[in-house]
């Protein structure tokens, strides 16, 4: 299925009139095409691969860890439509080719996931899985850190409150490697 600009702006309308509002009145006259614009934005991964980004590789002979944290997310709960943020750290060792990909391509594969409806939990693995399947890694962490604004501002009104996601692959079940990741992850605070 296609992204539907037409049928969002439909549907939004008819929640603003299903909501109690008239989405006549000059403030909200422009928000079915502005949710439109945001939407297509918000879940432009539904439409994409994000694992291609994996495609660009270099030879760095490097089989020690990479990793790169505090990589901004911003992905949506797909229970109540409403953002959860944080931050995601990815640690990797590369394959025995040595191989590395461009750091950058780590926060758009992350981003890439994020911009779907999304639980934390799913959006953690499927990041750790496209190290592997498509990058070859010989192991992977992935570890999100989210504040979830449907526990935030409305339900169970727990602002501040963090989930933590982790998912490992392969050699980083090791328990001095995925040791030696945590320390990093953990660093900044120490
Ligand atoms: N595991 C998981 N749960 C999530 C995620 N995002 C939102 N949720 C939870 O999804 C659950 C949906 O629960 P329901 O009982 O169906 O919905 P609800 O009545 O709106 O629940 P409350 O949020 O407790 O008011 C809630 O507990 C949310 O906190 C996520 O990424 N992972
Ligand atoms: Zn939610």
């Amino acid at each position: 299925m296609s992204y539907d600009a037409d049928g969002v702006r439909h549907a939004i309308r008819e929640l603003l009139v299903a909501v109690g509002e008239d989405p006549d009145r000059e403030g909200l006259r422009g928000t079915p095409d502005r949710i439109a614009r945001a939407l297509a934005e918000m879940f432009s991964g539904l439409e994409d691969d994000p694992a291609r980004h994996l495609e660009t590789v270099f030879d760095a002979d490097h089989q020690e860890m990479v990793l790169v944290r505090d990589i901004p997310l911003y992905s949506v709960c797909e229970h109540h439509l409403l953002p959860f943020h944080g931050v995601a750290h990815v640690g990797y060792i590369p394959g025995e080719d040595g191989r590395v990909t461009g750091l950058s391509k780590l926060a758009r594969l992350v981003e890439g996931y994020a911009r779907r409806p999304q639980v934390q939990e799913r959006l953690t693995s499927q990041i750790a899985d496209a190290m592997v399947e498509r990058l070859g890694v010989r192991g992977v962490i992935v570890v999100i850190e989210a504040e979830h604004l449907c526990m935030s501002m409305r339900g169970v009104h727990k602002p501040g409150a963090n989930t933590v996601t982790s998912a490992v692959r392969g050699v980083m079940h090791n328990a001095a490697t995925r040791s030696e990741a945590m320390s990093l992850v953990l660093g900044r605070r120490a």
